[in-house]
Protein backbone atom coordinates (compact mmCIF):
# COMPACT_ATOMS: atom_id res chain seq x y z
CA UNK A 1 0.00 0.00 0.00
CA UNK A 2 1.49 3.13 -0.57
CA UNK A 3 -0.49 5.47 1.44
CA UNK A 4 -2.71 4.88 4.64
CA UNK A 5 -3.46 7.83 6.94
CA UNK A 6 -5.76 9.33 9.34
CA UNK A 7 -4.70 12.63 10.57
CA UNK A 8 -5.86 15.68 11.46
CA UNK A 9 -4.39 19.25 11.61
CA UNK A 10 -5.67 22.79 12.55
CA UNK A 11 -4.34 25.70 10.83
CA UNK A 12 -4.83 28.85 12.50
CA UNK A 13 -4.40 32.76 11.09
CA UNK A 14 -5.63 35.00 12.94
CA UNK A 15 -9.28 34.52 13.80
CA UNK A 16 -9.63 32.42 10.68
CA UNK A 17 -9.21 28.41 10.95
CA UNK A 18 -8.63 25.42 8.56
CA UNK A 19 -8.98 22.26 9.22
CA UNK A 20 -7.52 19.23 7.39
CA UNK A 21 -9.59 16.12 8.43
CA UNK A 22 -8.47 13.25 5.93
CA UNK A 23 -8.63 9.06 6.45
CA UNK A 24 -7.91 7.43 3.12
CA UNK A 25 -5.94 4.25 2.07
CA UNK A 26 -4.32 4.48 -1.79
CA UNK A 27 -3.12 0.53 -3.28
CA UNK A 28 -1.40 2.64 -5.97
CA UNK A 29 2.20 3.32 -6.82
CA UNK A 30 0.92 6.47 -8.23
CA UNK A 31 -0.98 8.78 -6.92
CA UNK A 32 -2.52 12.45 -7.71
CA UNK A 33 -4.13 14.52 -5.16
CA UNK A 34 -6.48 16.82 -7.14
CA UNK A 35 -8.40 20.23 -5.57
CA UNK A 36 -9.00 23.60 -5.61
CA UNK A 37 -7.01 26.14 -4.58
CA UNK A 38 -6.81 26.38 -0.85
CA UNK A 39 -8.08 22.88 -0.28
CA UNK A 40 -5.21 21.21 1.60
CA UNK A 41 -3.29 19.76 -0.83
CA UNK A 42 0.06 21.25 0.02
CA UNK A 43 -0.38 20.58 3.14
CA UNK A 44 -1.42 16.95 2.80
CA UNK A 45 2.33 16.60 1.00
CA UNK A 46 4.06 18.65 3.59
CA UNK A 47 2.65 16.19 6.44
CA UNK A 48 4.13 13.22 4.28
CA UNK A 49 7.31 14.84 3.93
CA UNK A 50 7.43 15.23 7.73
CA UNK A 51 8.04 19.21 7.22
CA UNK A 52 4.81 20.25 9.12
CA UNK A 53 3.30 17.89 11.99
CA UNK A 54 -0.32 16.40 12.31
CA UNK A 55 -1.81 17.21 15.37
CA UNK A 56 -3.48 13.75 15.60
CA UNK A 57 -3.96 10.18 14.19
CA UNK A 58 -1.06 8.14 11.90
CA UNK A 59 -0.06 8.30 8.84
CA UNK A 60 2.04 5.10 6.62
CA UNK A 61 4.39 4.98 3.00
CA UNK A 62 4.94 2.47 1.37
CA UNK A 63 3.63 -0.07 4.99
CA UNK A 64 6.15 2.21 6.79
CA UNK A 65 5.21 4.04 9.89
CA UNK A 66 6.41 8.00 9.36
CA UNK A 67 3.95 9.22 12.23
CA UNK A 68 1.90 8.15 14.63
CA UNK A 69 0.57 10.27 17.50
CA UNK A 70 -0.18 7.89 19.73
CA UNK A 71 2.54 6.09 19.86
CA UNK A 72 4.88 8.68 19.53
CA UNK A 73 6.17 7.96 16.24
CA UNK A 74 7.60 11.02 14.19
CA UNK A 75 10.28 10.27 11.87
CA UNK A 76 12.34 13.46 10.52
CA UNK A 77 11.97 14.69 6.87
CA UNK A 78 15.69 12.59 6.24
CA UNK A 79 14.60 9.57 8.38
CA UNK A 80 11.24 9.72 5.62
CA UNK A 81 13.40 9.61 2.85
CA UNK A 82 10.88 11.13 0.36
CA UNK A 83 12.11 13.50 -1.92
CA UNK A 84 10.17 16.85 -2.64
CA UNK A 85 9.83 18.48 -5.80
CA UNK A 86 8.84 22.25 -5.13
CA UNK A 87 6.38 23.90 -7.61
CA UNK A 88 9.77 26.29 -8.97
CA UNK A 89 11.76 23.26 -8.59
CA UNK A 90 14.16 25.19 -6.30
CA UNK A 91 17.29 24.75 -8.15
CA UNK A 92 20.26 26.62 -6.40
CA UNK A 93 20.90 29.36 -9.29
CA UNK A 94 24.28 29.72 -8.64
CA UNK A 95 25.27 26.24 -8.97
CA UNK A 96 25.88 24.64 -12.33
CA UNK A 97 23.55 21.11 -12.66
CA UNK A 98 26.31 19.23 -12.00
CA UNK A 99 26.42 20.62 -8.66
CA UNK A 100 22.64 20.87 -8.00
CA UNK A 101 22.65 17.32 -8.57
CA UNK A 102 25.47 16.28 -6.73
CA UNK A 103 24.26 18.96 -3.78
CA UNK A 104 21.50 16.43 -1.88
CA UNK A 105 25.01 13.66 -1.71
CA UNK A 106 27.01 16.19 -0.48
CA UNK A 107 29.07 15.62 2.81
CA UNK A 108 29.62 18.80 5.48
CA UNK A 109 28.76 22.30 4.36
CA UNK A 110 30.56 23.08 1.62
CA UNK A 111 29.00 23.08 -1.89
CA UNK A 112 29.91 20.14 -4.43
CA UNK A 113 32.61 21.14 -6.53
CA UNK A 114 32.09 22.24 -10.54
CA UNK A 115 34.01 18.58 -11.60
CA UNK A 116 32.29 16.78 -8.35
CA UNK A 117 32.94 12.60 -9.56
CA UNK A 118 30.14 10.67 -8.71
CA UNK A 119 28.86 7.73 -10.51
CA UNK A 120 25.13 8.43 -9.09
CA UNK A 121 25.47 11.76 -10.72
CA UNK A 122 26.44 11.01 -13.89
CA UNK A 123 23.91 8.45 -13.88
CA UNK A 124 20.84 10.73 -13.78
CA UNK A 125 22.59 13.68 -16.09
CA UNK A 126 23.12 10.87 -18.69
CA UNK A 127 19.77 9.41 -18.28
CA UNK A 128 17.67 12.60 -18.33
CA UNK A 129 20.13 14.05 -21.57
CA UNK A 130 21.84 16.38 -18.96
CA UNK A 131 25.19 15.70 -20.33
CA UNK A 132 25.48 18.48 -22.54
CA UNK A 133 24.40 21.42 -19.94
CA UNK A 134 26.38 19.93 -17.23
CA UNK A 135 27.91 23.38 -16.30
CA UNK A 136 25.48 25.74 -17.21
CA UNK A 137 23.42 27.02 -14.86
CA UNK A 138 20.10 27.20 -14.15
CA UNK A 139 19.03 30.28 -15.59
CA UNK A 140 20.88 28.67 -18.91
CA UNK A 141 18.38 25.97 -18.63
CA UNK A 142 14.81 25.58 -20.71
CA UNK A 143 11.78 24.63 -18.85
CA UNK A 144 12.32 20.89 -19.08
CA UNK A 145 16.14 20.66 -18.36
CA UNK A 146 15.12 22.81 -15.47
CA UNK A 147 12.54 19.96 -14.39
CA UNK A 148 14.96 17.39 -15.28
CA UNK A 149 17.56 18.57 -12.95
CA UNK A 150 15.38 18.97 -10.29
CA UNK A 151 13.69 15.66 -10.64
CA UNK A 152 17.69 14.19 -11.29
CA UNK A 153 18.55 15.67 -7.78
CA UNK A 154 15.56 14.27 -6.14
CA UNK A 155 16.55 10.19 -7.78
CA UNK A 156 20.29 10.79 -6.88
CA UNK A 157 19.19 10.15 -3.09
CA UNK A 158 17.75 7.24 -4.11
CA UNK A 159 13.96 7.91 -2.48
CA UNK A 160 11.27 5.85 -1.32
CA UNK A 161 9.05 7.98 -3.06
CA UNK A 162 8.87 11.36 -4.84
CA UNK A 163 6.88 14.16 -3.83
CA UNK A 164 5.69 16.32 -6.59
CA UNK A 165 3.82 19.48 -5.90
CA UNK A 166 2.26 21.24 -8.60
CA UNK A 167 5.36 20.49 -11.33
CA UNK A 168 3.50 21.35 -14.78
CA UNK A 169 2.07 24.64 -13.55
CA UNK A 170 4.83 26.60 -14.49
CA UNK A 171 5.92 25.60 -18.22
CA UNK A 172 4.43 26.42 -21.25
CA UNK A 173 1.89 24.03 -22.58
CA UNK A 174 3.74 22.28 -25.56
CA UNK A 175 6.65 21.67 -22.74
CA UNK A 176 3.82 21.14 -20.08
CA UNK A 177 2.33 17.90 -22.52
CA UNK A 178 5.90 16.97 -22.86
CA UNK A 179 6.96 16.50 -19.56
CA UNK A 180 4.23 15.35 -18.05
CA UNK A 181 4.51 12.30 -20.87
CA UNK A 182 8.19 11.92 -19.89
CA UNK A 183 7.74 12.05 -15.80
CA UNK A 184 5.30 9.55 -16.40
CA UNK A 185 7.47 7.00 -18.46
CA UNK A 186 10.11 7.85 -16.25
CA UNK A 187 8.35 6.48 -13.05
CA UNK A 188 7.20 3.47 -14.84
CA UNK A 189 10.86 2.81 -15.47
CA UNK A 190 12.17 3.41 -12.39
CA UNK A 191 8.99 2.42 -10.34
CA UNK A 192 9.41 5.31 -7.89
CA UNK A 193 6.23 5.31 -5.78
CA UNK A 194 5.19 9.02 -6.93
CA UNK A 195 2.43 11.25 -4.94
CA UNK A 196 1.69 14.38 -7.46
CA UNK A 197 -0.97 16.96 -6.05
CA UNK A 198 -2.30 19.54 -8.80
CA UNK A 199 -5.30 21.58 -9.36
CA UNK A 200 -5.43 20.59 -13.52
CA UNK A 201 -7.78 17.53 -14.46
CA UNK A 202 -4.99 17.13 -17.03
CA UNK A 203 -2.60 15.39 -15.02
CA UNK A 204 -5.28 13.22 -13.54
CA UNK A 205 -6.00 11.80 -17.33
CA UNK A 206 -1.78 11.30 -17.95
CA UNK A 207 -0.81 9.83 -14.24
CA UNK A 208 -3.57 8.53 -12.30
CA UNK A 209 -3.96 5.36 -11.49
CA UNK A 210 -5.99 6.66 -8.04
CA UNK A 211 -6.84 10.04 -7.45
CA UNK A 212 -7.48 11.61 -4.16
CA UNK A 213 -10.08 14.75 -4.44
CA UNK A 214 -10.05 17.20 -1.47
CA UNK A 215 -12.20 20.17 -1.39
CA UNK A 216 -11.96 22.37 2.45
CA UNK A 217 -9.56 19.79 3.76
CA UNK A 218 -11.52 17.00 3.52
CA UNK A 219 -11.95 14.27 0.74
CA UNK A 220 -14.46 15.61 -2.10
CA UNK A 221 -16.74 12.30 -2.05
CA UNK A 222 -19.10 13.56 -4.93
CA UNK A 223 -16.16 14.61 -7.55
CA UNK A 224 -14.39 11.71 -6.24
CA UNK A 225 -17.27 9.45 -7.08
CA UNK A 226 -17.92 11.48 -10.80
CA UNK A 227 -13.93 10.76 -11.67
CA UNK A 228 -14.39 7.10 -10.98
CA UNK A 229 -17.28 6.81 -13.12
CA UNK A 230 -15.24 8.95 -15.57
CA UNK A 231 -12.52 6.80 -15.79
CA UNK A 232 -14.75 3.54 -15.65
N1 LIG B 1 1.07 28.40 7.77
C1 LIG B 1 -0.26 28.55 7.68
N2 LIG B 1 -0.95 29.18 8.65
C2 LIG B 1 -2.29 29.31 8.56
N3 LIG B 1 -3.02 28.84 7.55
C3 LIG B 1 -2.40 28.21 6.56
C4 LIG B 1 -0.97 28.02 6.56
N4 LIG B 1 -0.62 27.34 5.44
C5 LIG B 1 -1.77 27.14 4.76
N5 LIG B 1 -2.83 27.63 5.42
C6 LIG B 1 -4.23 27.59 4.99
O1 LIG B 1 -4.59 26.24 4.77
C7 LIG B 1 -5.45 26.13 3.64
C8 LIG B 1 -4.91 25.05 2.69
O2 LIG B 1 -3.65 25.51 2.16
P1 LIG B 1 -2.83 24.65 1.10
O3 LIG B 1 -1.56 25.40 0.86
O4 LIG B 1 -2.71 23.25 1.57
O5 LIG B 1 -3.77 24.72 -0.18
P2 LIG B 1 -3.55 24.07 -1.63
O6 LIG B 1 -4.71 23.16 -1.88
O7 LIG B 1 -2.20 23.49 -1.74
O8 LIG B 1 -3.68 25.36 -2.55
P3 LIG B 1 -2.86 25.81 -3.88
O9 LIG B 1 -3.38 24.93 -5.00
O10 LIG B 1 -3.30 27.25 -4.06
O11 LIG B 1 -1.40 25.66 -3.62
C9 LIG B 1 -5.55 27.51 3.02
O12 LIG B 1 -6.78 28.08 3.37
C10 LIG B 1 -4.41 28.28 3.64
O13 LIG B 1 -4.74 29.63 3.79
Amino acid sequence: MLLDLDISKTMRSGNREFRLDLSYSASNDRLVILGPSGSGKSLLLQMIAGLLKPDSGYLKLAGRTLFDQKQGVNLTPQQRQVAFLFQNYALFPHLSVRQNVAFSLRRGLFNPSTKVASKAVDYWLDNFGLEPVQHQRPHELSGGQRQRTALARALVTEPRALLLDEPFSALDPDLRIHMRKELRELQERLAVPLILITHDVEDVKVFSNETLCLKDGQIDQERQQLLRAAIA
